[in-house]
C-alpha cells in the first residue's frame, strides 16, 4: 500500500512529461502550426483532463489529489503558464519564446515549482485568510448575538468589539491616516538611497544628490514623528475603550441573580473581567497596532518594488514560502529536541526532589552514593539529548539564513541581468534590494499578528458571554408605597435550590407564617431547617417555587427592587464589611444619610461608643472583610449599617452569635424594646434570646412544627421545649465538666 502510494506521484509526472511531449508534436503538425495560442490553452485543458482522469480513476491514488487543495494545484500546474503567456500578450510584450518553448524541460520544472509555491501560499495563508474574512463579512449580513456562540466566532466578535470603537471612529481614522502617511515616510531611504547610487554612477546632476538626501531626511523625520503621534493616540483611545468594555462587564456580572455568584468562582469572575479583557486589550493594542503598520509597509513596499520591476517581484514572492519552509522544517526537530530535553530535565530534578525529600531514608541506608549515581545517570541523558539540540539549533538558524541569503543572491543575480539588460537602473536594484529587505519581515509579521489578533478577537468571546447573560430574575416592580407596615405572610411557599418539585430536593415544604407589624418574630429549628432560606426568599434571592410571600398584603416581586431592600434590612451571621472606612460602611447604599443618622444607626447597634474609641474613631480603615476589627465589633457595625435605612423589618440572621452575652443582651434590648414600629425577625440559636419574641415559629425539616410565645410553646413539650431543655441541659453538662477539670 505504502509502495503503490509512491509509485502514484512518479506515475503522474511521468503520464505528464508524455502529455506535454504529445502536445508538442501536435503544436508541430500543419493543422495547428498558424494557431500556437490555441494549441497553448487547448494543450492545457488536454493536459488537466488527463491528469484529472488518472487521479480520479487509479485506485491507489492519493486522495488529496481529488480534494479542493488537489485540483488546485492541477489548475495551477496546467494553466498558469497559458494564462502568464496571454498577460504578456494582453500588455504587448514579446511571447514568442512563451509561445514555442512551453514543454522544455526547464519550463516543465518551473511549473511545478510554481504549482508548489502556489500551494503553499493558498494552504497556509491565502485559505484561511479567506475563510475568516467571509465568515467576518457574513457575521454582518446574519444577526449573530441571536444565535449560539461558536468556538472561533471571531468576526461576530470583531462586529461587537468595533461597535465599542464606534465612539471613537474619528481617532481611528485619524490613527489610519497617520499609519499610512508615516509608513509611505518610510519609503524615502530605499527610494532616494536608489536615487543617490544612481547619481554616483551617473554623476549627471551634483544637485540630485543634495536633494534626495534633504528630502530623505526630511521624509525619515515626519514618518518617526508620525508614528510617535500615531503610537501615543492609538494607546489613549485603546485604554480607553478597554476600561469602557470592563465597565460594562462588571455591571453584567452584578446584575446575575445570586445562584450564578454560587455556581461560579470568585476567581472566575474576576478573572473574566480583569485578566480576560486585560489580555485582549493587551493583544489589540500592542498587535493590532503592530498589524496595521506592517500592513501598510506591505502594501507600499510592494507597490514601490512593482513600481521598480514587476519580474523582481515575483521572483521575490515566490521565494517567500521557501525562505519560511526550510527554517520552519528544521526549527520543529528542534523544538522537538528542546521539549525532549526539558522532560528529560524534569526526571532529573525528580531524581532530586524525591532524595531530598527522603533524605532520612537515604541516609538510613547509607545510600548517598547510590542517589548521587542516579542523578548522575539522569544528567548524562539530558546532556546527550542536548548535544543534539545543539545541532538542531545550529541547523536550524543555518538553514534560515542559508535560505535568506540564498533568496538575496538570486534576486541580485537577476536583478544584475535586468541592470545589463537595461530594464532596471543600478540605483532602481539598489532601491529594490532595499525594499526587499524589509517585504520579508513586513510579510512575515503580517502572517505572524494576523493569526494573534484574530485569535484575541475570539478570546473576547468569552468575555460577550457575560454580556449576553440574561439575569434568571423575574422583572422589577413597581411598587413603592410611602407608608409600609411591614406586615409579612409566608403563604403555603415550597422552595428548593435546584428548582425541582420533587418532595425530596424541597428546602421549604409548604411553609406558612406571619411577622405581624411592629412585633419581634424568631424563627427557630435545628440546623438545616430553612430559616436563612426563608430569609433569602425574603430578600427576593430566589423564588419560591409555589405558594407567595406578602409584603403589606401585595406579592413581594411587584415591589421596587431598591424599595424592597431599603424596606426589608437583613444582618446575617457572615456578615461582610469592606476594606473602606467605618463610616463608609455604616452609609454603605445609602451614601446620602447624614452624620448624625449615622451616629444615631450605630447608638442604636450599641456600636457608637466601641467606634468612637477607635484610632481614627469613624473614620478607621475597617481593613479587607473588616479584618481591622473583632468579630462582634463587625457585627455591630452591620447592624449600623441595616439601620440607617431606618428599616420597616430588620432580619437578625445569627447577627450577634459573636458578642459576648453582656453585650448580645444590651443589643437585644436595645433592638427589641425600641417604639419605631419596625418588626423584627429573629434568628438565633440562643433560646435565651428567641424567649423574649413576641411569636415564636419553629421549623423542622422545611415545615413549621409549632408556633406561639415561648410558655405556651414550653406547655405543649414539643420540639422547642426540646430545644430549650437540651440548651440548658448543654450548658449544665459543660460546666459539670468544667468544674471537674477544674
Ligand atoms: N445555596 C444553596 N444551594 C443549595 N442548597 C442550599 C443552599 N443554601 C442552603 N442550602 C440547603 O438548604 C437547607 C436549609 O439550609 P438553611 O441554611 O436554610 O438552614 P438553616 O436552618 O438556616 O441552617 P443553619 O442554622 O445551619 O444556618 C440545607 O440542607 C442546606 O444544605
Amino acid at each position: 500500500m505504502q509502495k503503490m502510494s509512491c509509485f502514484f506521484p512518479l506515475l503522474f509526472v511521468c503520464l505528464d512529461v508524455c502529455v506535454v511531449h504529445f502536445i508538442r508534436l501536435a503544436q508541430h503538425s500543419p493543422l495547428l502550426l498558424s494557431c500556437p495560442f490555441v494549441t497553448l490553452w487547448g494543450g492545457g485543458l488536454t493536459r488537466a483532463s488527463i491528469l484529472l482522469f488518472l487521479s480520479s480513476t487509479y485506485p491507489r491514488a492519493m486522495p488529496w489529489m481529488s480534494s479542493s487543495e488537489g485540483l488546485h494545484s492541477l489548475g495551477v500546474l496546467c494553466f498558469h503558464f497559458p494564462a502568464y503567456t496571454s498577460v504578456l500578450w494582453m500588455l504587448g510584450r514579446p511571447v514568442m519564446e512563451e509561445l514555442w518553448g512551453w514543454h522544455s524541460w526547464e519550463r516543465v520544472l518551473q511549473g511545478y515549482v510554481v504549482t508548489v509555491v502556489a500551494w503553499l501560499y493558498w494552504t497556509r495563508y491565502v485559505s484561511s485568510f479567506l475563510v475568516s474574512w467571509a465568515r467576518y463579512i457574513s457575521s454582518w449580513f446574519t444577526n449573530v448575538s441571536a444565535e449560539k456562540p461558536k468556538e472561533d466566532d471571531s468576526g461576530a466578535s470583531l462586529k461587537r468589539l468595533l461597535g465599542y470603537m464606534q465612539p471613537y471612529v474619528g481617532r481611528f481614522i485619524f490613527v489610519l491616516v497617520l499609519v499610512f502617511l508615516s509608513s509611505y515616510g518610510e519609503m524615502a531611504i530605499p527610494q532616494y538611497t536608489g536615487q543617490v547610487a544612481n547619481w554616483i554612477m551617473n554623476e549627471e546632476s551634483p544637485d540630485a544628490f543634495t536633494e534626495a538626501i534633504t528630502v530623505m531626511t526630511l521624509m525619515t523625520l515626519a514618518s518617526a514623528v508620525l508614528e510617535f503621534i500615531c503610537d501615543l493616540t492609538y494607546n489613549i483611545t485603546m485604554s480607553r475603550i478597554h476600561a469602557s468594555v470592563q465597565g460594562v462587564v462588571f455591571q453584567a456580572v452584578l446584575k446575575q441573580e445570586i445562584a450564578f455568584f454560587e455556581s461560579t468562582t470568585t476567581g472566575e469572575l474576576v478573572s473574566r473581567i480583569t485578566t480576560d479583557t486585560n489580555d485582549m486589550s493587551e493583544a489589540l493594542s500592542e498587535k493590532l497596532s503592530l498589524l496595521m503598520w506592517y500592513a501598510a509597509r506591505f502594501g507600499f513596499l510592494l507597490f514601490f518594488m512593482v513600481s521598480q520591476s514587476w519580474k523582481m517581484t515575483l521572483l521575490t514572492c515566490m521565494g517567500l514560502p521557501i525562505i519560511w519552509i526550510i527554517p520552519e522544517l528544521t526549527g520543529h526537530f528542534h523544538q522537538t529536541m528542546a521539549r525532549k530535553v526539558q522532560e528529560s530535565l524534569a526526571k532529573a530534578n525528580q531524581v532530586a526532589t524525591e532524595t531530598f525529600s527522603n533524605m532520612k531514608t537515604v541516609r538510613s541506608f547509607a545510600n548517598e552514593d547510590g542517589e548521587t549515581a542516579r542523578y548522575r545517570k539522569r544528567l548524562e541523558e539530558t546532556y546527550s539529548l542536548n548535544k543534539r539540540e545543539a545541532v538542531a539549533y545550529a541547523t536550524s538558524t543555518w538553514a534560515s539564513s542559508m535560505t535568506t541569503l540564498a533568496l538575496k543572491v538570486f534576486i541580485l543575480y537577476y536583478g544584475g541581468t535586468l541592470v545589463t539588460g537595461g530594464s532596471v537602473t543600478s540605483g532602481g536594484l539598489v532601491s529594490f534590494v532595499l525594499y526587499e529587505l524589509q517585504f520579508a519581515s513586513a510579510v512575515e509579521a503580517v502572517m505572524r499578528y494576523y493569526p494573534e489578533v484574530k485569535k484575541a478577537i475570539g478570546a473576547s468571546e468569552k468575555i460577550f458571554e457575560y454580556l449576553d447573560r440574561k439575569p434568571q430574575v423575574p422583572p422589577d416592580g413597581t411598587l413603592e408605597p410611602k407608608n409600609l407596615k411591614g406586615h409579612i405572610q409566608f403563604q403555603n411557599v415550597s422552595f428548593s435550590y435546584a428548582g425541582k418539585t420533587e418532595e425530596k430536593s424541597l428546602v421549604l415544604k409548604d411553609v406558612s407564617f406571619e411577622i405581624k407589624p411592629g412585633q419581634t418574630t424568631a424563627l427557630v429549628g435545628l440546623n438545616r431547617s430553612g430559616k436563612s432560606t426563608c430569609v433569602k426568599l425574603l430578600e427576593r434571592f430566589y423564588q419560591p417555587q409555589s405558594g407567595v410571600i406578602l409584603l403589606d398584603g401585595k406579592p413581594l416581586d411587584k415591589y421596587k427592587d431598591q424599595y424592597l431592600h431599603d424596606k426589608i434590612s437583613v444582618v446575617s451571621q457572615d456578615c461582610l464589611l469592606f476594606a473602606r472606612s467605618v463610616k463608609e460602611n455604616i452609609k454603605y447604599g445609602c451614601e446620602e444619610a447624614s452624620d448624625d443618622d449615622m451616629y444615631e444607626a450605630a447608638r442604636r447597634a450599641c456600636a457608637h461608643d466601641f467606634i468612637d474609641k477607635l484610632s481614627n474613631g469613624y473614620n478607621t480603615d475597617a481593613g479587607e472583610k473588616g479584618g481591622q476589627v473583632s468579630g462582634g465589633q463587625k457585627q455591630r457595625i452591620a447592624i449600623a449599617r441595616a439601620l440607617i435605612r431606618r428599616p420597616k423589618v430588620l432580619i437578625l440572621d445569627n447577627a450577634t452569635s459573636d458578642l459576648d452575652v453582656e453585650n448580645e443582651y444590651q443589643v437585644h434590648q436595645h433592638l427589641l424594646n425600641q417604639n419605631d414600629h419596625c418588626s423584627v425577625l429573629l434568628i438565633s440559636n440562643k433560646m435565651g434570646v428567641v424567649e423574649k419574641a413576641d411569636h415564636i415559629i419553629v421549623l423542622d425539616n422545611g415545615m413549621v412544627k409549632e408556633e406561639g410565645r415561648h410558655n405556651e410553646l414550653m406547655e405543649k413539650h414539643g420540639l422547642y421545649a426540646d430545644l430549650v431543655e437540651k440548651q440548658n441541659t448543654g450548658f449544665q453538662r459543660k460546666g459539670e465538666d468544667m468544674n471537674s477539670t477544674e
